[in-house]
């Protein structure tokens, strides 16, 4: 790989010297790079460069005050990689064993169980384009308000961290980070001399202020997903950049790495997001009979949500599971006028460009899912 040097100009900290100085911290190279997020299923994939990610996460040694200890970095991929650590399913549908999207993507049926089907861009019916709401869409477990925002000096200081950290070199539009899950204290326990966080400290700032922010606003059980108590799992976050006309293909979160709740924030500019609901594929014993329609002949619901600067977004439930989520790549989005513009309730939508931006997702990983890809 040639990762290394990308990993340590984003962080500072070497991969190596890592791995080599504590014995009980099993470290990885991983990679975090694209410049293109396009369709797993689409018939320009095999051309687009794709990301190699690796990712070990070390044993857990001591608990840090809340459980951020991991690692990470990112670098291009390389072509050996490609072939095995695509982030993204190949065009031929055959999953890879570290997409990041959903297995299967591409309507065929899935031999994994955690594994969903939904069809690619190319197999969705054209629809005309959506006019972006700017209020949530009537989907379950979707939690948005345009009225919640990160404060401004914080969103400040986040975007131009995480630009100087992860994105100074202009290859890179996406990094991957991990924190470990706080690990139980014992007493054999040696404590650990160094507490290799990938979790950029800002980041730990951002939890808790988003925590601090969506209290009032949802539901207690929504909050205690996102936010629990005494956290068991490792979360993972996902920084992308977009350029105006990037963005990402529909998919859903993959199911077998990452558990329910995630929190997406968006700096620097805003976006439309699209979702789409999953079309239920027929199993074979349903199999539509000569004349009846298919899956694909469905009827899909689909909304497009703008997403201003440091909104929050909160995908969990049937949102997190039963739609995909993208981002269209257009240099503009036409969205709803804003209310104060509206007569009687209506108005013209207007179109506002695209600036780039840079968005934060958190999720958590699911026990066993901290190695990512075939390390043998
Ligand atoms: O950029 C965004 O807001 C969405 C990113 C996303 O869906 C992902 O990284 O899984
Ligand atoms: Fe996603």
């Amino acid at each position: 790989m040639t990762g290394g040097s990308a990993f340590m100009s984003a962080s500072g900290i070497d991969p190596v010297d890592l791995a080599s100085t504590a014995a009980n911290h099993r470290f990885s190279p991983e990679v975090g790079q694209k410049r293109e997020r396009t369709s797993p299923c689409h018939s320009e994939f095999a051309k687009k460069p794709k990301v190699s990610l690796r990712i070990d996460i070390p044993a857990p040694t001591v608990a840090s005050n809340d459980g951020a200890d991991l690692i990470f970095g990112a670098e291009p991929s390389t072509q050996a990689s490609q072939e095995e650590e695509s982030l993204f399913t190949p065009a031929n549908g055959s999953p890879s064993s570290d997409s990041l999207f959903d297995e299967d993507v591409c309507g065929t049926s899935s031999t994994q169980p955690s594994s969903l089907d939904f069809p690619s861009d190319a197999l969705l019916p054209s629809l005309s384009p959506v006019i972006a709401s700017r209020s949530a869409p009537p989907i379950s477990g979707l939690f948005f308000d345009a009225s919640i925002l990160i404060p401004e000096a914080l969103a400040q200081r986040v975007h131009s961290a995480c630009m100087e950290t992860y994105f100074s070199e202009p290859h890179i539009n996406q990094i991957m980070l991990f924190n470990r899950a706080p690990a139980k204290p014992s007493s054999t326990q040696a404590p650990s001399s160094i507490s290799p966080s990938s979790f950029h400290p800002i980041l730990h700032e951002l939890l808790s202020t988003i925590s601090t922010v969506l209290r009032p606003h949802i539901p207690a059980k929504m909050h205690d997903l996102l936010f629990p108590t005494s956290a068991t799992r490792a979360r993972q976050a996902i920084l992308n950049l977009y350029t105006p006309g990037e963005g990402i293909t529909p998919h859903v979160d993959l199911l077998g790495r990452f558990g329910d709740g995630i929190i997406g924030v968006s700096f620097g500019s805003a976006c439309a997001m699209r979702f789409d609901k999953v079309p239920e594929i027929p199993s074979l014993d349903a199999a539509p009979s000569e004349g009846q329609p298919c899956a694909t002949d469905a009827v899909l619901d689909r909304y497009e949500l703008y997403l201003p600067e440091r909104s929050i977004l909160v995908l969990s439930e049937d949102a997190r599971y039963n739609w995909t989520h993208g981002i269209d790549r257009r240099v503009e989005d036409t969205i709803e006028p804003p209310e104060n513009a509206r007569v009687d309730g209506r108005g013209e939508p207007v179109t506002v460009n695209r600036g780039t931006r840079m968005s934060i997702t958190f999720r958590w990983l699911l026990p066993g899912a901290e190695v990512v890809g075939d390390d043998t």
